[in-house]
């Protein structure tokens, strides 16, 4: 990959588009998503497996990314993937910013932070534990509940949070017709919880 000591000057992107922020904290917010490519994390779950590999996707240089992402109205753009922190996002980050850009990061937390980031979604997994330094600097916990046990799972994580952080329990996608009636119960007998779902997928839009 290109790089300098400022990260990354060209990174693999899978895809790129204009929609709603459908999860978490800023749900019904316009933003522009870039998802990058690579993962090793195997969650096997993931909706979006076609990420994984970096290799099948192009290398596109910042500048590009950046004007792609400023030709529509809003002014949110989220870094997602794959797993975008196995990437340095120094020089994206910097480059929005100077486009007048919030920087918004869906992550895992699996590998160390780069960039400037204006919003973090931590979404950690038991696949590949996340980093004490992002669980730190998380504005957003977002726990997937697959199972009862991610009940106690999420509290674990929780805990190692920063007090400000809010906390999200979201549905695995296909088993949402069982786990959102247990998220909706947890929620009203621990309500410093939220549910989140994936509003983008009951709308239909990406
Ligand atoms: C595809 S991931 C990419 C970013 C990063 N690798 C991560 O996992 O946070 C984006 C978000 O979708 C969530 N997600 C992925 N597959 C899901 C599924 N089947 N059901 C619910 N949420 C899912 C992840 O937990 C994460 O919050
Ligand atoms: N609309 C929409 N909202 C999202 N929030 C997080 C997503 C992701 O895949 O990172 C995502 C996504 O793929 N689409
Ligand atoms: S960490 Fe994110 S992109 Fe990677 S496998 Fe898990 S959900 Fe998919
Ligand atoms: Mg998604």
């Amino acid at each position: 990959m290109l790089s300098s000591g400022t990260g990354a000057l060209a990174l693999p992107l899978m895809e790129q588009f204009y929609t709603i922020q459908g999860e978490g904290y800023n749900t019904g917010r316009a933003a522009y998503f870039v998802r990058l490519g690579g993962c090793d994390v195997g969650c096997h779950w993931c909706d979006v497996k076609e990420s994984w590999d970096a290799d099948q996707h192009p290398r596109v240089a910042i500048p590009e990314i950046v004007e792609a992402a400023t030709s529509y109205p809003g002014r949110n753009v989220v870094i997602t993937g794959g797993e975008p922190l196995m990437h340095d996002l120094t020089s994206l980050t910097h480059a929005l910013h100077e486009a007048g850009c919030q920087t918004w990061l869906e992550t895992s937390g699996a590998h160390p932070l780069s960039g400037q980031w204006d919003w973090i979604c931590l979404s950690p997994k038991k696949f590949k534990a996340p980093l004490s330094d992002v669980l730190r600097q998380a504005h957003e916990l977002k726990v997937v509940i697959f199972n009862k046990s991610d009940f106690a799972w999420a509290e674990e994580h929780a805990a190692q949070v920063s007090s400000d952080c809010r906390l999200y329990l979201q549905p695995e996608w296909g088993r949402a017709a069982q786990m959102t009636p247990l998220i909706v119960d947890y929620v009203k007998q621990n309500p410093r919880w939220q549910v989140s779902l994936q509003t983008h997928k009951y709308l239909d839009i990406p």
